[in-house]
Parts: structure tokens; sequence; C-alpha cells
């Protein structure tokens, strides 16, 4: 045993587990960390009625241990009721009287007579199993699976693998070994928590289990259930071949997901493209455990034994909220069944601490934001949701007297491992047992949490053999209840942190202000993220490397946020990392919806038939943040239930006419009003509303004139009152004054006129090329019959060269005035407003109004 040399109790030796007796039947094992007991218990099993259990007695160390044991115990608890989960009995934990500061635990659980799965795989070396026990098997150990993937947040088993699988009495397979568990882990955002990610896993998983995105944390996939189905796929292709996929190449065939099928057995191609799914590379396009569970379930000709969880969660969620549902959608795979969230409930608000002067309580894990990490963004990316770590009213009960505090978790593979199976395996034998298979177990645990769902049907029209890397364009669905799920796009910059933050906060407590605990994972995974939290916050040594808000830090934090803000509205980014509809949206309402249409909308934004990922996303990275491509089909869904009724018949939906796509979120507007207090942009916008204000008679003789046909209107009560001066070009020289700061792009001629001839009010957006070419266009469209040029000495004075404000005006079909909007932004694709020569710009205007400027 891997743990302090422990003598092993004699038989009869009788000890008190919890509320249970328990008397010593006799030794059977050692796993890596544990000394295994049968024993028999008073009272029985209340779920099998058996008084015969299995003791597991592990000696840790320290109170580190200690706590990844209670974590490991919390798990099997939540777990209990599952038919193919080791169901737990009880739990006992004290100190170690033989090794000061170390403790002694004991867990009870049901005894699974007929071993584990591996002993069973050797026992039939000669004769291998044929498909239908493979399904059988595969569907019980998802069943297992599924218990935790259900949960809410999930739970993450981390170390699915042959090992892990025990066989009870009546034949049935169970998952064990929860010791590894973990909420969702979010990809890391920084050197150091990308170290510290990597290490967890490298202690936690198996390696020939690991998925890509465990090897590879680059890629900005989270590690979630998907990594669970990766390590299913590997599951199942053992189970066929007695052997990994990846077994002779390892970490680079895995990364390009490489393998081969061997010649023997032979097994249909059915199940060899059920295994080639299970291992696509991209995680969002592997199926959900629901699926994968419905597709063994049609190949065994049976029904289903589960629902699918997540289909039932979208139902629910469309039944509550149906307001919600203003998410993006590809036009391609509509279907109700498409996008699967978890409901969830207004959010709170939660205070993120200082990590050196806080206690570990409500707060955040650390979403760093003013610290990017320099590593390569290869994929897009999600955004995830940080973890709540609140105080866990669910710690076991007999764990909970000795200390209820976690600590960083202790790293228990430190000792060398053996596995106890290693001699049953015959020397000829494919099969490894756990030891032998290059597992790297510690013990840690991971709080994260994402709400990864949907995922890929099945069909076996590709070979399994094929490279794997471009799986995202073969893609089944299944018709009835496959969800199809794509990556999110969302890419956080650090522009875009602080509303990122707010709604990673907001979706924290959204999604977890209604657990239970007695039936989610909550318990066990605010347990899990205390842990990761103070590691990655470091706060044993008070050196955080992350950065997170505080009450404490009130001043420097709301100056950053501000600095943001404008940021974000100039469009200014230091960072090059997109930023995507779907974070925009997010950011904007910081609610529940917000967290819910975040949810799903993050599975919908890459369509997995084609290959324009990389052009979508580059489409997103290209805008800035105060500027989305509305016409992009997939960006906009409005919100009423007609919509999710035409959505569900597979209608794509543009925008409706008297609704504005998306607009700047106000703290935004904020900002830029503020700036633009007594500004000459101020001024100048008066001059605009002014002239708005008369109403400009178009006759056909007056068009192109820009003669008299202003004064006919002139209200002495405008801006322009007491301007002698005042003449009815007076929206030429507006424009020239608006034109002079942005000299490269000229505002739209077409768009002004639609001003001045009251079209549709329109919203100033920062112009870029594209922009100013859709605006063109649409300008085009909405204006009034072309208009003969000006003379060209009343032509405004070509700009000189400089980097100036640049504004384009698009039409928008609100009753808002362009003067009056106060959800207009003025920005610049490289400049804040503050930038623009304001004393030229005064000095211009007082040239041309005099009586106006004082
Ligand atoms: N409930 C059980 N019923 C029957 N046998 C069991 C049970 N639990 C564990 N075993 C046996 O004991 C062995 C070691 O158990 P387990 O894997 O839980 O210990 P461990 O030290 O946590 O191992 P690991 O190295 O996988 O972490 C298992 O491989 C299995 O053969």
């Amino acid at each position: 045993m891997n743990q302090p040399d422990v003598a092993q109790f004699p038989q009869g030796h009788i000890l008190t587990v919890g509320s249970h007796q328990a008397k010593i039947a006799r030794y059977l094992t050692s796993g890596g960390f544990a000394q295994v007991y049968i024993v028999e218990i008073s009272p029985s099993n209340e779920y099998t009625g058996s008084n015969i259990a299995c003791l597991k007695r592990v000696v840790v160390p320290d109170k580190i241990g200690l706590n990844v044991l209670r974590a490991e115990v919390d798990a099997m608890k939540l777990l209990q009721k599952n038919k193919h989960v080791v169901s737990y009995i009880d739990s006992h934990a004290s100190k170690f009287s033989l090794e000061k500061g170390s403790y002694e635990v004991f867990m009870l659980m049901e005894y699974c007579e007929h071993g584990g799965l591996i002993d069973f795989l050797n026992s039939r070396l000669r004769n291998r199993l044929i498909e239908s026990e493979i399904l059988n098997i595969m569907s019980q150990t998802c069943q297992g699976i599924a218990a935790m993937h259900r949960l809410h947040p999930p739970l993450i088993h981390r170390d699915i693998k042959i090992e892990n699988v025990l066989i009870s009495k009546d034949n049935v397979f169970k998952v064990c070994d929860f010791g590894s568990v973990c909420g969702v882990i979010r990809p890391p955002k920084n050197a150091q928590e990308l170290m510290y990610v990597q290490h967890d896993i490298m202690k936690n998983t198996t390696a020939q289990y690991r998925a890509p995105e465990m090897l590879d944390l680059t890629r900005g996939f989270p590690i979630d259930e998907k990594s669970d189905i990766w390590a299913l796929g590997v599951f199942l292709y053992k189970l066929c071949y007695y052997t990994t996929p990846f077994e002779k190449v390892g970490e680079s065939a895995i990364l390009a997901g490489k393998y081969q099928y061997p010649a023997y057995p032979q097994y249909s191609d059915r199940m060899k493209n059920l295994i080639r799914v299970l291992l696509t590379q991209h995680p969002f396009q592997r199926p959900n455990i629901c699926q994968v569970l419905e597709e063994v379930a049609r190949m065994q000709g049976v029904p289903c034994p589960i629902k699918n969880f997540y289909l039932e969660r979208v139902k629910e969620s469309e039944f509550l909220s149906p307001q919600t549902l203003n998410f993006p959608i590809s036009t391609a795979h509509l279907s109700p069944t498409k996008n699967m969230v978890t409901p969830v409930k207004q959010p709170q608000i939660i205070s993120p601490l200082k990590p050196q002067l806080s206690p570990i309580k409500n707060h955040v894990i650390p979403l760093q934001y003013n610290q990017t990490m320099n590593l390569p963004q290869k994929t897009n990316m999600v955004q995830y949701q940080t973890i709540p770590s609140l105080p866990s009213p669910h710690v076991s009960k007999s764990f909970a007297s000795i200390e209820p505090q976690l600590q960083i978790p202790v790293l228990k593979q430190e000792v060398h491992r053996e596995s106890p199976l290693k001699s049953t395996v015959q020397e000829d034998s494919p099969l490894k047992s756990k030891s032998t298979i290059g597992q790297n177990q510690y013990r840690n645990r991971n709080p994260h949490f994402n709400n990864n769902i949907g995922g890929v049907a099945f069909s076996p029209t590709k070979r399994a053999s094929e490279p794997q890397k471009n799986d995202v364009t073969t893609k089944y669905v299944n018709a009835e209840t496959q969800t199809d799920d794509e990556p999110g796009v969302v890419n956080l910059s650090r522009t875009n942190s602080v509303n990122s933050i707010a709604s990673s906060i907001s979706s924290i407590s959204a999604r977890y202000s209604n657990l239970n605990d007695s039936n989610t994972g909550g318990s066990i995974v605010r347990k899990l993220s205390e842990q990761l939290k103070k590691v990655m916050t470091n706060e044993s040594t008070n050196i955080s490397p992350v950065r997170t808000n505080s009450r404490n830090d009130t001043g420097s934090s709301i100056k950053s946020t501000i600095d943001a803000l404008r940021n974000s509205v100039s469009g200014i980014s230091n960072n090059v990392r997109s930023f995507s509809t779907e974070t925009y949206r997010n950011a904007s309402s910081a609610s529940a919806s917000s967290v819910y249409k975040r949810n799903i909308s993050s599975e919908s934004f890459i369509e997995p038939e084609n290959n324009d990922k990389g052009d979508r996303r580059m489409k997103y990275r290209s805008l800035p943040p105060s500027r989305i491509n509305f016409e992009d089909d997939n960006a906009y869904l409005p919100h009423d239930n007609d919509t999710i009724d035409k959505r569900k018949s597979g209608k794509f939906l543009s925008v409706p006419e008297n609704q504005t796509p998306f607009q700047s979120p106000s703290p935004m507007k904020f900002a830029v009003d503020n700036d633009m207090k007594n500004s000459i942009q101020k001024r100048v916008m008066d001059l605009l509303k002014a002239a708005q204000k008369s109403p400009v008679k178009k006759t056909a003789s007056g068009y192109g004139k820009y003669t008299t046909h202003h004064s006919e209107t002139y209200q002495p009560k405008s801006n322009f009152e007491n301007r002698s001066s005042y003449h009815p070009q007076s929206n030429q020289d507006a424009d020239s004054i608006i034109s002079k700061s942005k000299p490269k792009v000229p505002l739209r001629r077409q768009a002004s006129i639609n001003v001045a001839s009251r079209q549709p009010s329109v919203v100033v957006k920062p112009l870029t090329r594209s922009a100013s070419q859709s605006a063109r266009t649409t300008a085009k469209k909405l204006s009034p019959p072309p208009i003969p040029n000006k003379p060209r000495s009343l032509r405004p004075q070509p700009p000189k060269k400089s980097k100036r404000l640049s504004m384009m005006v698009i039409p928008k079909d609100s009753n808002d005035n362009i003067l009056g909007n106060s959800s207009r932004t003025l920005s610049t694709g490289s400049t804040s407003m503050q930038d623009v020569n304001i004393d030229k710009l005064e000095e211009d205007f007082r040239r041309r109004f005099p009586s106006t400027v004082q």
C-alpha cells in the first residue's frame, strides 16, 4: 500500500464506521491507496439489504489528504442511489494513532462480489467479448456516468477506465473510484492556472484515457463531461480490442486523433463508428452521455434506459422562460432539442473577495482579466462560469467533526503504486492492470462548472481509422432526441473582461442559487472549488496570481472597470482575442437570462456541418465589441414566443422590424455621455438636432439645391435662435464639422440626408470598411431619390490627414431621434473620443457660428 506501512486488520476485528458496526470478514486486496476488506455490517445496507460490505481503509498523512477523501465520500453520497454506481454506505475518519498528524479514513460501500471488469475481461482472453456483451457493459457503465453528468452542476469522473468498473453479485456493472471527481474545469487563463490544471490532470487521470483537451490546455476547451465521453471511447475500444487506441504512440496520437482498429476481433461498422464518434477530437462534437446511451440502446434494440435529461432541461427551460431564448442559432440545425441548457434562476451577484484578505466563502474562483496569459488561442473560446465556493452544508458527518475546512489537496501519487491485479493478468494478456497503463494517480479535485451539452448522433459512414481531425465536418443527427451542440465562440479579451466577469458572476450565482445540495452536485463541487481556488489563488503563500474584484479594492476596480468600458465603447483593445456577439450579449445583461442565453448560444454558434468555423470566428474577432454584425444570419433571434415556434419549425428569423438587434449596454452609454458633456460633439449634435427639428420639405426642385428650404421651417427656439449668421447650409456645416473629425471615412451623404429628411432615426456606430459598405447599401435603399452633388464651393474642405473620429449612420427603425438617442455610441476603431482635437473643432465651430459659442 502506498501509504504509511499499516498492518492489516485481523479477521474478526470490529470497528465502528459512522453509524455502522463492521466486522472484518477477510482482507480482499489493496488499491493504490487503500486496503480493501470484506466486512459484515450492522445494520445492513439499506439499498441492497445485504449485510456484506466492502471496507476501504485509507491512511492519509494530513488534513489535506483527509479533505481529498472527504470529497470522494461526498461524491459517492450523491450517487448513492444509482444502480450503476458502487453504493456508499457509511464513512468515518479519525486521527491515526500510529502516526502523528495523519488520519485514518474508513469507507463502507457495497461489496461487488464478482470483482472488477478487468478480471472479467481477463477471463475471456481466448474467447473475446461479443458485441452484445460489449454493449451491455457499455450501457451499464454509461448509466453510472450519466448519474454524475446529470447532477447540477455535473460531476466529471475523470478516471473512467476498465479498472474502475466492478461487477456485483447479480452481474450489474458499477462505476467505482470517485477519487478524481471534479466539476467542470474552465480553460486556464494564465500561465499559472495552466500549470495548475496541467498538474492536476496529470495527477488525477490515466494517461491512455486522457482527452485531447486535457493534453493541450491551450485549445481553450474546458475539462467537462465531454472529457469523460472521450474516456468512454477509449473504454469501449478496450472492451473490444483489449488495448487502448493510443497505446503505442501515446500523446501525439491522442492529439492527432490517430488510431486504428485491429483486424481481430471483428465488430460491426456501427460499433466502430460509435468508438469514432466518442473519440472525436473536438469536445463539442462528441455526443453527450444521453446520446451515447441512446445509440447503445438502439444498437441493442432495446429502449433507452434513461431519459435524456439534457433534453428535459431544454424543454423545461423553454416552458419556464421563453423570453430568455434570445440566442443566435444556426439555420441548419434548428430543432428544439438542439441547444440544451440548465434552467437557472435570477442570479444574485456574488461579491468577489480579495484572496489574501478574505476567508474563502461567497466568492468566485479567480477570473483573471488584467493579467492575460500569452497562450496561443488555437480554437474558439467558450465563456465559462467561475466557481462558487460556498460553505458546504453536506460535509460527511463523520468527517465534519474532524476538519471542516478544505485544504490544498495532497498529492497521493508520490508513492509508488502497485496493482493488486497485476498477478491476475496472464503473461500473454494484452490487458494491463492499472499500474501498467501509465496512469498517474494523485488525488486532487478541481471544481469548475460548465454546462456543455449536446453532441452528435451516430452513423457508420466513416471509417474510424481515418484521422479524426476533420470530424467537425461529419456530424450525425438523430431526428428524435439527438442534440447537436457546437462550441461557443466567446473569446474573452481584456477589454471585455469586466463584462465577462459580471456575467460570469451572475451565471455562477444564477446557476447555483437554486441548488439543493441534497440532490445535486453542488455540495461536492463547492468543496472541490474551494480546494482549487485555494491552490489557484495561492492563498497559502499570499501570493495571489489572480486578481479578483473586491470590496476592498473598489477604487482600482471601478477605475479599471470604467477604463474597460471606455475601451469597449471605443473599440480599443490591446488584446487580439475575439469578442463574439455572445459575450457581448451576455455582458450587456448580466442577468439570469444572459446566463441562459449564453449557455444556449454558446452551443449554437458554430455549425458542425461545415468548415467555416474559422471564418466565422475570424469575422467575430474582427469586430470591435461595440459593433456586431447583425446581418449575420445567426447573430440574432428575437425573444417572443412566435419566434420560438418558428425556430422550432426550422425557420430562421431575421431581425424583426421594430426591434433593435442589440444595443450597447447602459454603462457604456454612461461613459460616453459623460465624456460628451460640453464637448464639441455635443454641440454638433445640438446643431443637427435643431436642424432636424426643422422639417425639410422635400420637393423635386428642392433636392440638391442646398438653398433656402430650411428657412421655411426655421424655429427660433432652436440652438440657432440668435444666430444671425444662420443660413440653410447648417446641415452641411454640421456635416462638415463631423467630417473633419472623421476624415478617413466621411459621413455618408445619403445618411446625412436621411437625417435631414427625417428618415427613420439613426444610430451612430463606428465605421469600418465593411460596415460602411453595408451602411451605404442600407442608406441607399432607404433614402429618397439621389441628390445631385453639391456645388464644389459648398463642399466641405477635404480633411487633413489625421486619425479622427469616424462614424457611420445607419437607419434604425425605432422612433429614436438621432440626437436624442441615448443608445448612440460614438467611437472610433483606433482611438477614443477624448482623442478628438476639441480645440480645433471648437475653433472651427466658433469661426462658423460665432454667435452660438460663448
Ligand atoms: N466495492 C468493492 N467491491 C469489490 N471489490 C472492490 C470494491 N472496491 C474496491 N474493490 C477492489 O479493490 C481494488 C482497489 O480499490 P480502489 O480502486 O477503490 O482503491 P484505490 O486505492 O482507490 O485504487 P486506485 O488506485 O484505483 O485509486 C479494486 O481494484 C477492486 O478490485
